[in-house]
């Protein structure tokens, strides 16, 4: 896009300008064209009702655009209730009357799917009716979790309301030390910042520490922006960027226009030197409430969970099957591994490590959600601990409200499954 524009802008006030079709700033509101919206089988369902309501006195009830619109199961899956079979046959049938791309039960959880499937672009607008839909970030998209009306109105309409969000510059410089990670990074910025420090503001995350990164290791940064409050959670995109996108997207051709003007206004500008960082756990019951690891060595544990869309990865999981080696899970621990997609899935079956992890004691399951949010099996029961890899340590995120959920990185999740107890990574 080459509109001409007097003032230095934002990633997210460039990506609003195109969307709106007018130069706009931080604090305006907007009516913005919708380049993607993405649903899955807990929210969709909802969705599909608020649609019929709004289109209740038309004769012909079509979506805006159907091309733009994907539908996934991934919570609850394959269905663990009547409730649920339901949910998935209303999306099946709304799906194939309306000509919507479905990815069904098993092909992998929403956020995993959008970008490995190239259904997101630098500078697109993209909204989901998951709270996670942050996780585009990655990609340079402005992408953010709308509720199953907004929801429906975009179905109807392809457009939505906005008010262009201010935006937090996080600038992260220095080499990442050995067996910290950036989910270490990013539970830090969390810790620092608060649950609430970026709220209805736009992340935009820069510095040679996220731009060394992989696409993998940036989506867990952008996944959790909503866990400091945050809309949206951007990265430059970048040759990184590119080479990821020109794997997917047959005619992508990257455009150096979705990047920050020099001199755009933010309302704060945070440098953070993490050359010294220590791996990072986010303890109960919240996800600022972070730690480093040497202060909650030795805490007990019932289950560990590898997994979600933070850091259910190839990447992810080749770390643990890297950590633990030959070595078994601890007595009296269980060890969850679910990959993020059927494509990563695939990738950690043909390195060997499904074998690996069964042979050492652990369950490798079919691509979903599984026990992030309570959902369909995993659970934790009475005062059970839980350490995971996902994003959220809510009371009761994992099961029972009486239940615990510490928050970390693969290395030291992985760590922790030989133990039975939460391990610094370091020493392993
Ligand atoms: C079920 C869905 C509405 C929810 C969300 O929006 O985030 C879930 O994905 C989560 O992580 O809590
Ligand atoms: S893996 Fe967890 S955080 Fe991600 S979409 Fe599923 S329930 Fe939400």
């Amino acid at each position: 896009m080459s509109e001409n524009i007097n003032y230095p802008m934002t990633i997210a006030e460039k990506i609003f300008s195109k969307a709106s079709g007018k130069a706009v700033k931080a604090g305006e509101f907007v009516l913005a064209n919708i380049d993607r919206a993405m649903t899955h089988d807990i929210t969709g369902p909802l969705a599909i009702d608020g649609f019929y309501e709004i289109m209740a006195s038309k004769q012909e009830k079509k979506v805006w655009d159907p091309s733009k619109i994907v539908i996934i199961f991934d919570h609850q899956v394959p269905a663990d209730s009547l409730n649920a079979a339901a949910n998935h046959i209303k999306l099946r049938k709304f799906s194939q009357e309306q000509g919507i791309l479905n990815y069904d039960v098993y092909e992998g959880i929403c956020h995993q799917i959008m970008p490995e499937k190239g259904h997101v672009r630098p500078g697109d607008l993209v909204v989901g009716s998951d709270s996670h839909t942050c996780a585009y970030g990655a990609i340079g998209a402005f992408s953010t979790g709308i509720g199953s009306t907004d929801m429906a109105a975009v179905f109807a309409t392809g457009k939505l309301w906005f008010k262009v969000p201010d935006t937090i510059r996080f600038e992260v410089e220095g080499k990442l030390p050995k067996m910290v990670y950036s989910k270490d990074l990013i539970l830090h910025l969390i810790g620092d910042i608060g649950v609430e420090g970026a709220r209805y503001q736009a992340a935009e995350y820069a510095g040679s520490t996220i731009h060394s990164m992989s696409i993998s290791e940036r989506m867990t940064i952008s996944n959790m922006a909503i866990e400091m409050g945050g809309k949206a959670g951007i990265i430059e995109a970048d040759e990184i960027t590119a080479a990821y996108l020109e794997e997917r997207i047959p005619d992508y051709k990257f455009d150096p226009y979705w990047k920050p003007d020099d001199g755009a206004k933010y309302s704060e500008i945070r440098k953070y030197d993490i050359s010294k960082l220590e791996p990072q756990v986010a303890c109960p019951h919240n996800v600022d409430n972070v730690k480093p690891v040497t202060e909650v060595e030795g805490t007990k544990l019932d289950q560990i969970f590898v997994g979600s869309c933070t850091n259910g990865r190839f990447e992810d999981i080749e770390v643990v099957a890297k950590i633990m080696g030959d070595e078994p899970v601890a007595k009296g621990v269980r060890l969850l591994v679910i990959p993020a997609s059927r494509t990563e899935y695939l990738k950690v079956l043909k390195a060997g490590y499904v074998e690996q992890f069964m042979e050492a004691g652990a369950i490798v399951e079919a691509p979903c959600c599984g026990p992030c949010m309570g959902g369909s099996f995993g659970l934790l029961g009475d005062g059970e601990v839980g350490l995971a890899t996902s994003n959220r340590n809510f009371k009761g995120r994992e099961g029972s409200p009486a239940s615990f959920v510490y928050l970390s990185s693969p290395a030291t999740a992985a760590a922790s499954a030989l133990t039975g107890e939460i391990t610094d990574p370091r020493k392993v």
